[in-house]
């Protein structure tokens, strides 16, 4: 704390503080900085220790399939809830668990630089939702539809793909549930994203807005701020928030609703800031890959289910599961399209298909249903749970941001 008072010295000398103590502070201040600057060499050179560890990673395993063989979600999960465990601040968990997201990041691209594909235009929550999981040193590619990131994983033209799936508020995206029912590919990690929209324009004040264009998903998550603060702008839906912060960019008496990371790419001031009506609007996404993983010790598997008909069959489905008394955490009905009326269901439980409950469960349920397919066995989100993942942003309907 002491060194603080250095920073106010016209103050402290006019105060009639002595020229000693003003020395001494100003020593201090020194001191200080001479511990940082031999910190700071410190981590450096256990970073660049820790890459070279990562490079002999890399040689023990050796030449395998891809790139996707060197991204393990599993040791990073473990990795990042040890950051947690032994975390004492002062830095947030959240801040701490960046921190170690892009050592990890940058020590895995130099072995190899993954690509992966996520649902664009760039500025999306799902790229936001890349960089959260994979960290920046990545190739991250925008696909215009989830049915082409599904496709560019399918064709090994990236190495993974990231899509939404579903909201706490909106409920699930049905279009990333039904490309699981024709695919071979695997949920590899889910990532959560706390999502908060704001109100990017070049206006100076709310009176100059005359519309508001965005995806119809955030029009609809900010429904009551608008009615507010802007009862009388056009409200315009357009395909993605992206797209709406690129219109205004040459549009002074319009706003986009987006989230910072919007506002950062196309460049344009935060004028209201977390208009979302529910303050603990999440996003889930999933992240697609080619392979089932194995455990990381708190794991999700999704399962995709059709039963037979008759009295009973959800229940005879379900039944193994209580059984063994693994937990199941969602279960969501699609029509099959194979055929009218005909359903399956996506199920999520809690732990790994290693995992001796959750093997003897779905041993039994595979006998029981029609079709069993495992869609991933994966870690759960580690970074999505922090409260305050998206940073110190103003609270909602406070004064502008930006
Ligand atoms: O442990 C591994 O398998 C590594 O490749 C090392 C490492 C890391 O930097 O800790 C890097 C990438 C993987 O995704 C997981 C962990």
């Amino acid at each position: 704390m002491r060194w603080i008072w250095t920073q106010f010295l016209p103050w402290s000398t006019s105060c009639g503080i002595s020229s000693n103590a003003v020395a001494e502070k100003t020593l201090n201040l020194e001191a200080v900085r001479e511990r940082i600057d031999a910190l700071d060499q410190q981590i450096q050179v256990l970073i660049a220790e820790r890459a070279g560890l990562a490079q002999d990673v890399r040689r023990v395993k050796g030449d395998l399939a891809g790139p996707a063989a060197y991204y393990r979600p599993d040791r990073e999960a473990q990795v990042l809830r040890r950051v947690i465990e032994r975390n004492d601040g002062p830095l947030s968990d959240t801040v701490m668990l960046r921190l170690f997201r892009e050592i990890m990041s940058a020590c895995l691209a130099q072995q190899e630089p993954l690509r992966v594909a996520y649902l664009g235009p760039e500025g999306t929550f799902t790229q936001q939702a890349v960089y959260r999981q994979f960290g920046h040193s990545v190739n991250a590619i925008a696909q215009p539809s989830i049915e082409d990131v599904f496709l560019q994983v399918q064709a090994g033209e990236v190495d993974f793909g990231v899509v939404p799936v579903e909201n706490s508020s909106q409920g699930i995206v049905s279009h990333t549930l039904d490309m699981f029912l024709h695919s071979e590919i695997k949920i590899t990690a889910e990532v959560e994203l706390r999502i908060h929209q704001h109100l990017l324009t070049r206006a100076r004040r709310l009176g100059e807005i005359e519309r508001v264009y965005a995806h119809s998903q955030s029009l609809s998550q900010c429904k009551h701020w608008l009615a507010a603060h802007l009862p009388e702008a056009e409200l315009i839906a357009l395909s993605s928030n992206a797209e709406a912060a690129r219109r205004v960019r040459t549009q002074p008496d319009a706003a986009a609703i987006a989230g910072r990371h919007a506002a950062e790419v196309y460049g344009l001031p935060v004028l209201f800031g977390n208009i979302e009506d529910h303050v603990d609007n999440t996003t889930r996404f999933l992240v697609l890959g080619s392979e089932l993983l194995p455990a990381s010790g708190e794991d999700k598997t999704t399962l995709l289910v059709a039963g037979s008909d008759g009295p009973g069959a959800l229940f005879r489905l379900l039944e193994p599961l209580a059984r063994h008394g693994v937990n199941m955490k969602r279960i969501e009905s699609r029509p099959s399209r194979q055929g009218r009326w005909d359903y399956v269901f996506f199920i999520d439980v809690e732990g790994h298909i290693e995992e001796a409950a959750v093997a003897e469960a779905l041993a039994e349920l595979q006998s029981e249903a029609r079709m069993v397919k495992i869609l991933g066995s994966y870690p759960r989100a580690v970074l999505g749970r922090m409260p305050e993942a998206e940073g110190a942003s103003p609270s909602p309907g406070a004064a502008p941001a930006a």
